[in-house]
């Protein structure tokens, strides 16, 4: 199917403003959305402009009496003038001169659909990029709340809540774990023997260094665009794969298989080329132990509409073929929210977590509805989620929890306990290693991804079967990313009948519990910020993944209709 970009029109502009919001918030998390609303308002949608004013706490002042903004000061400034005052006398001038534009005016207590909790900030010094504004720490202070105005008879009933916040969790067992997140996560402690996780901790944190065997480099700092700024993850990653010619093998059909084991040596993240190292020796027992794991898990598990189908024979199940590995040196290291990538994952895909080293917290936070439930249904209760991860244990995500939540590693605040590799479990080592390991107190955290990448999500190659689409490409040239329309975002686009390729009949009968998945450009990552706004909803069958994936003969059910 062509890529075609959606019209420019209302509801294109609507889906900006979306995604402002939605990039602004994934900046300044601590943030209500109403909130970041009106910057971006404020600021007439423009998305740089919106991102400095609250990186550097300005208020609003809106010339425009048209704007929603101003609308709204009327309606709530007046008996605040002190506060713009106070705003007046602290840098109004200054900032005048500075910059000849309005400067944006907010006030800070002008915030009624708050979703987070503690989420007013004081205005901020101007900070470095948009890491730092991340790593700021949660403001705590509130300003007093004005009196509340008489109720008047006329007002219209007020909007329900799209969701309920409730105060964070730390889960520190595997049954917390389990329980609160409705059994989509499974912590598994000590997961590997002893031996293998402190061999295979300290030959990764050598690898990250670019002191391994191979005379690879270092592990690196991705780095993309959001909006028009470059931006660098704060830790080093770097991604492995399976040797490519056990992955040609690891089908019983190889030869339609669908892998074209070239297509793993290069993959595309963040709208850019990257390469892939093949598994180290520790690394690939590591991954031996944990498919079974995982597949024992899995057993028994309902499976998705979508997921792999794989089944349990040989080269059938779910197999760890590539992973991506993470350091985290010192607890300023961190990665923010987000939820992974499903461009070759497929829908619902399961992703194993390992941890080596120091313990971190990782954080889940569920997907945060973007409409307010029909009437007469509650809104859903909402809560982040700590769990603290020690080494050699293994967090396994299962099918829908990427769907849901949305997770990260917050950078630490404060002190935190070096990681040194357990006396008993250094039998495997050598003796370079031994003595290395007996004199040092380690600040890293590694962590290994455990993916399994689908024939029927692989890349396009000369081995695909036909009627395979492979990775589709937006008007930019480059491969998209499949994202979960975790937050109905997409959903609601297709009711408007939005959305290319969308059909709006066949789109209107999808259950209305069925999740979305989307294809959506990602060259604006590279190409600083400019991206063509291409989006459209996953087909799996007129795409030819899943049971219509010609390349898996053995899954089809009776009676598919196969496209070839
Ligand atoms: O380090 C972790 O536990 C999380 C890493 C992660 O989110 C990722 O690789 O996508
Ligand atoms: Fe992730």
């Amino acid at each position: 199917m062509p890529p075609a970009a959606e019209p420019r029109d209302t509801r294109n502009d609507d889906n900006t403003r979306s995604k402002h919001i939605d990039t602004l918030r994934s900046l300044f998390p601590t943030h209500s959305r109403s909130r970041l609303a009106r910057y971006l308002d404020a600021a007439r949608n423009d998305l740089e402009r919106a991102f400095r004013a609250v990186a550097t706490g300005q208020d609003i002042v809106d010339g425009d009496t048209t704007s929603k903004l101003s609308r709204k000061r009327a309606r709530v400034q007046e008996p605040r003038r002190g506060r713009l005052d106070q705003w007046v006398r602290r840098g109004g001038s200054e900032s005048a001169e500075r910059e000849p534009a309005p400067v944006l005016v907010l006030s800070d207590s002008d915030d009624d659909d708050d979703d987070d909790d503690a989420s007013r900030t004081e205005p901020k010094p101007p900070r470095k990029s948009a890491f730092d504004v991340l790593r700021a720490p949660a403001p705590s202070t509130r300003s007093a709340p004005a009196p509340a105005p008489a109720p008047s008879p006329f007002a219209a009933a007020p909007t329900p809540p799209a969701y309920v916040s409730l105060p964070p969790l730390t889960l520190s067992t595997p049954a917390l774990v389990a329980h609160h997140t409705g059994g989509l996560v499974t912590l598994v402690e000590d997961a590997l023997p002893p031996e293998l996780a402190a061999r295979l901790f300290v030959r990764l944190v050598s690898e990250s260094r670019g002191e391994g065997p191979t005379g690879d480099g270092p592990w690196t700092k991705n780095k993309w665009y959001l909006v028009d700024r470059e931006v660098e993850s704060p830790h080093t990653s770097c991604f492995y794969r399976e040797a490519p010619e056990r992955l040609a093998a690891s089908s019983s059909s190889s030869r339609s298989s669908g892998y074209d084991p070239a297509a793993f040596d290069e993959y595309w993240y963040n709208g850019a080329h990257r390469s892939a190292r093949a598994f180290t020796r520790e690394t690939d027992e590591a991954r031996e132990l944990v498919g079974e794991v995982v597949r024992v898990l899995m057993r028994g598990r309902e499976r998705r509409e979508g997921e792999w189908e794989g089944g349990e024979g040989e080269g059938e199940g779910w197999r760890p073929n590539v992973a991506v590995a993470n350091c985290y040196r010192g607890g300023q290291e961190s990665v923010g929210f987000h939820s992974d990538v499903l461009q070759y994952l497929g829908p619902f895909p399961t992703i194993a977590s390992l941890t080596l080293g120091v313990t971190r917290p990782f954080r889940l936070r569920p997907f945060l509805p973007s409409r307010p439930p029909p009437p007469g249904v509650p809104p859903p209760q909402v809560r982040t989620l700590d769990i603290p991860l020690r080494h050699n244990s293994l967090l396994v995500m299962h099918a829908g929890c990427q769907e849901a939540f949305k997770h990260a590693v917050p950078p630490v605040k404060g002190g935190m306990d070096l990681f040194r590799v357990p006396r008993a479990a250094r039998g495997a080592l050598s003796d370079e290693e031994r003595r290395e390991v007996e004199s040092t107190g380690y600040r890293e955290r590694i962590n290994l991804t455990f993916r399994h990448y689908r024939p029927d999500f692989a890349p396009l190659s000369s081995t695909s079967p036909a009627g395979y689409m492979g990775t589709p490409k937006c008007a930019c040239g480059v491969p998209c990313t499949l994202r979960p329309d975790g937050r109905g975002r997409a959903r609601a686009s297709l009711e408007r009948g939005a959305g290319a390729g969308a059909t709006p009949d066949k789109d209107q009968d999808r259950d209305r519990d069925e999740m979305l998945f989307f294809w959506v450009c990602n060259a604006g990552a590279q190409n600083e910020g400019r991206g063509c706004g291409y989006w459209r909803v996953l087909d799996m069958e007129k795409e030819g993944r899943g049971r219509w994936f010609a390349g898996r003969r053995e899954n089809r059910r009776e009676g598919d209709d196969v496209q070839v």
